[in-house]
């Protein structure tokens, strides 16, 4: 069982070869073995889970079931769950209990997936390392070869992430801001997308910056994320952002190929920085491509440079407005204390960690009368300028395709102490985050220490078939089938 993917899962479970009941059990199992020593799990639903699969099982059997039945899948937790604690990784909502569920997590349960649990993130999605986590750190499964340091899975959503890569379960969601399922993918050598800004509903899900915030799927294959796309995507009327579009078939598009496809190089992605390890295989995947048909063309994005100063601005305005809720008398935990006045403080100190505030301290300045006009506003204007690149480059190429992150995961202990280090990380993922335009990362080989280094696609708005179809070649091309340390088919 420990090679199953969604799709071959959900083919075994049809043809009745596998029962849901079984699928769950074995992956609680791992769960239970391994995830004492990954932490990726804030919350596992064991009973639920089973319960479900029972339900799915009597459902098989009748040979209707939904697309997603009887498949066992990691939710973040930051999309709400009807009656399922959702913490943000938060000591602020440590207790909260939605009465509710989100629509992303609606429709993946309309369509029959089971849910074994809440994955850990970085605390309200912010961060790259899964370090700011109010439930402690996630364990990367991988190690350096010969070294028993134990590394970052990336963030935010870190324990997704791992969680995928242990085998501990078959797929799970993502939410990417700047970079958060696409950067854990690259650290964890899974396979993760960020749709179009507007392709899934943002209801429901614990909002970060909402002009950026963006639900995805990151699982072991191009395929298994096509199949959960399909399923979390569509029109929304309780997310006014939600795009009226019907969801395609994405899986109708794999094998669709790059003949005659043109990809964009863009020279601003190669800064003279980049890991020479990180360098070659990103000239690999240009190999893959023009091998399998595809035109490659060098493009320039001018204002590429401008993409994190800028991210750090706008989301963490909206971050300052979007987290003021959390008073302790409308949201969150509350600790007691004298005045009104000691109450916000004493409560919006004891449940936010050190970055989080950093943010709303930061977000709060720069809307701020005087400050505004200088960063907020002149933000959003160079964000419109980073948009008009892709734009551009988009009349004269059909996809981009960059290295994901400008390093393999690294250790704990080698975190950066200066914040900016870490927003560094996010320096090739962020871009296509500000312009909303769709972008998958795929496990495309080691590097010199026997870490997963990801390959980045970028779209047009609303092609993520090009993606898929790019990303399969490339990914058979890669033909990455490396495990990490700690993986559920080693302990078996
Ligand atoms: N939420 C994200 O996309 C994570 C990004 N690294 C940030 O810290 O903002």
């Amino acid at each position: 069982m420990h090679d199953l993917t969604l799709a071959s899962a959900r083919k075994a479970l049809r043809e009745r070869r596998l029962s849901a009941v079984e699928l769950t059990d074995h992956f609680l199992n791992a769960i239970d073995k391994l995830d004492g020593e990954i932490n990726s799990f804030v919350t596992v639903t064991a009973d639920q889970a089973r319960a479900s699969a029972r339900a799915a099982d009597a459902l098989l059997a009748t040979g209707n079931a939904p697309s997603l039945c009887g498949l066992p899948l990691g939710i973040k937790d930051l999309f709400c769950t009807n009656g399922v604690r959702t913490t943000a990784s938060s000591n602020i909502l440590r207790n909260f209990v939605p009465p509710y569920e989100s629509t992303v997590t609606s429709n993946l349960l309309a369509d029959g997936a089971i849910f074994v649990g809440k994955t850990n993130l970085d605390e309200f999605a912010m961060g790259s390392t899964n370090m700011t986590s109010a439930f402690g750190p996630v364990v990367n499964p991988w190690r350096r070869k010969g070294s028993d340091d134990k590394l970052v899975p990336g963030g935010s959503s870190g324990g997704s992430a791992a969680a995928v890569a242990a085998g501990l379960v078959l797929g799970t969601t993502g939410t990417d801001t700047g970079g958060s399922i696409r950067q854990p993918a690259a650290y964890c050598g899974i396979t993760g997308i960020k749709p179009t800004y507007g392709r899934c509903s943002r209801f429901g899900t614990i909002a970060f910056a909402s002009s950026l915030d963006q639900a995805g799927p990151m699982a072991r294959t191009m395929e298994d994320c096509a199949i959960m796309l399909e399923s979390m995507a569509g029109f929304d009327a309780k997310d006014s952002t939600s795009v009226d579009r019907p969801v395609p078939r994405y899986e109708d598009a794999l094998e669709r190929g790059v003949k005659g496809l043109r990809v964009g190089i863009p020279r601003e992605y190669r800064p003279d920085t980049l890991p020479a390890d990180i360098q070659s295989l990103w000239d690999q995947g240009i190999a893959w491509l023009r091998d399998a048909g595809a035109e490659i063309v060098d493009v320039s994005l001018p204002h590429t440079k401008y993409g994190l100063p800028t991210y750090y601005i706008v989301a963490l305005a909206e971050a300052s407005s979007n987290l003021a809720r959390y008073d302790g008398v409308r949201f969150g935990e509350r600790v007691d204390a004298g005045t009104l006045d000691e109450l916000y403080e004493a409560t919006r100190h004891a449940g936010f960690g050190e970055e989080v505030r950093r943010r709303i301290l930061m977000g709060t300045y720069v809307l701020s009368s005087g400050y505004y006009d200088a960063y907020y506003l002149r933000a959003q204007k160079v964000r419109t300028l980073i948009q008009r690149d892709f734009l551009k480059a988009f009349e004269n190429v059909d996809v981009l395709l960059t290295p994901t992150a400008p390093s393999a995961a690294f250790a704990h202990s080698e975190r950066p102490t200066d914040p900016v280090q870490i927003y560094l990380n996010d320096i090739f993922t962020v871009p296509a985050s500000m312009a909303g335009v769709p972008a998958l990362s795929l496990p495309a080989g080691l590097d010199h220490d026997g870490l997963p280094l990801g390959l980045q696609l970028i779209g047009r708005y609303f092609e993520e078939e090009t993606l898929f179809a790019a990303g399969r070649v490339m990914e058979k091309a890669a033909g990455f089938t490396h495990r990490p340390a700690l993986h559920a088919g080693a302990i078996a």
